[in-house]
Parts: C-alpha cells; structure tokens; sequence
C-alpha cells in the first residue's frame, strides 16, 4: 500500500494529571472517510490539536506524507494542508460572507491577491450551497450555514486532510442528509477526511473505517459494522449513549 496522507505514532499528551490522549497510533490513507467516535472526554478534539500544532505532544510523532511534522505551529499545519473546523464556530462576524472563505484563501491556500481569493471564495460558497448568501455579513447566518461558511472557509485552505470536528451538531435529520452529501463530495476530489462525531447515523453513513477512543486511548479500529458490533465499544460508548436515547429520543 502507498504512503499514508497521515501517520501519528504513539503520540501522548497530559493535562495536569490527566492524560488526554494516550500513546495513540493511527494512519489515515489518501481519500479515505474515517469516523473517530468516543465518549466525552475520550481524547478526540486533544488528538486533532495535537495534528494541527495546537498543542505539542509530550510523546510520539506526527508525519505527514512522511514528514516529520511534529512541532509545527497551527499556521505551518495549515498551509501544509492540515486543516481542521471548530466544535464552536466562529466566523468573522464583521466581515461578509464571502470574505470570511476569501480570508481562509489568503491565510492558508496561498493567494496574494484578494480579487483572486474572492473569486476562489465564490466557488467555493457555490460548492457548499451558500452562494445565495455571498455578501450577507456571517454574523447574520443560521447555524447550519454558520457550519457551511466553516466548511467552506476550510476548503479555501486546500486540504489534503480535513478534521471535522462535530460539524453536524446541532442540525436536523434533512440538514444533516446535506451535509453528509457535502462531506462525500468533498472526498470525492481526493481530501483525506477525519471526523468526529456523537451522531452515530453519520458516523455509519460515510465512515470507510471507524476508531473509537476511551479515556485517550483507541480501544476498537475498523469497518463500521465490526466497530458497532465490539463488546468493548458497546460497553465504552454504544451502550451508554443507546440506553440515553431510549430516555430521550431526541438525543443522537
Ligand atoms: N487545554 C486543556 N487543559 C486541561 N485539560 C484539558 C485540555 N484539553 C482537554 N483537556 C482534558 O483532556 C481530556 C480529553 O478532552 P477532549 O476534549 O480531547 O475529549 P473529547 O473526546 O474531544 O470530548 P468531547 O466529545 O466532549 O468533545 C478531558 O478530560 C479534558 O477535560
């Protein structure tokens, strides 16, 4: 098999005296979907900061295409082509919509010209379904917009691997059909793409592979059927969070 896009290696991290994530290892192959599932607290948003150089890890390797990209900063990452959205999404409130992407255009995809990076940054709004939207200020966007416009303003960075960090919170069953359409098509042009999610009806409908961490460490890896049907996995995460929805049906 090729290379993978992304290879952590034993990588750890502590907070104080708890340790977030520990000594995991993980591949992520070019234009592979996969699922990273866990209770809270699991470790799965401290293993994207530690992709991204938002934090630094106290033991392991991080490399990307076979580099060794461990100490680098969230800008460097970014421009590598490791980029990431935010549980909370934060636009630029001030700025129109279409200058939020074409900010995301300059920053990490390259462009010096802002003509440019508009031009990248309508194409993409047109990707995402939000063209119709282009020169309201972010500030005035629905959630699932909101979610979209972040979306967008990731694929202005040119990624090789995207981290999606709970993106489709806080969404209904028909928004989240539609964001799952974007997520295949953007793996579609070849973005490794890594996501994290509580909703299991995403997780199962475009994961080619699932890992599920508990208390920072991977405990189940593998297709989505034998990941869902692992005692382990039941016992950590499914069973729990099956047993809630049987309580309140709304819950994911
Ligand atoms: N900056 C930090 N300082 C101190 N503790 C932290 C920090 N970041 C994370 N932690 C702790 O590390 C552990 C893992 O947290 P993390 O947010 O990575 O889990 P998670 O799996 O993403 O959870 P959730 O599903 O709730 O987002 C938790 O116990 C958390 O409180």
């Amino acid at each position: 098999m090729s290379q993978p896009v992304l290879r952590l290696e034993n990588l750890s991290r502590a907070f104080g005296g708890i340790q977030a994530v520990d000594d995991v290892s993980l591949d992520l192959n070019e234009g592979e979907i996969v699922g990273l599932i866990g209770p809270n607290g699991a470790g799965k948003t401290t293993l994207v900061n530690l992709v991204t150089g938002a934090h630094t890890p106290d033991k392991g390797k991080v490399l990307f295409f076979g580099q060794d990209v461990t100490r680098q900063k969230p800008f460097q990452a970014a421009r590598r082509g490791l980029c990431r959205t935010f549980q909370i999404v934060q636009p630029f409130p001030a700025l129109t919509v279409t200058d939020n992407v074409a900010a995301g255009a300059v920053f990490g995809g390259g462009m010096d010209s802002m003509m440019a990076a508009r031009r990248r940054a309508r194409e993409l709004l047109s990707f995402v379904g939000l063209d119709h939207l282009a020169e309201e200020m972010a500030s005035s966007l629905t959630l699932p917009n909101r979610k979209r416009l972040e979306l967008a303003k990731s694929l202005a960075m040119n990624p090789k691997v995207l981290m999606l960090d709970e993106v489709n919170a806080g969404l209904n069953a028909a928004e989240i059909d539609t964001a799952l359409d974007l997520i295949r098509r953007i793996s579609q042009q070849g973005v490794t793409i890594l996501i994290i999610e509580h909703l299991m009806k995403v997780v199962l409908g475009v994961s080619q592979r699932v890992v599920v961490m508990e208390r920072g460490g991977v405990i189940a890896e593998g297709d989505p059927q034998t990941v869902v049907n692992d005692e382990r996995v039941i016992e950590a995460y499914l069973g729990s969070k099956y047993a809630q929805r049987l309580k309140d049906p709304t819950h994911g």
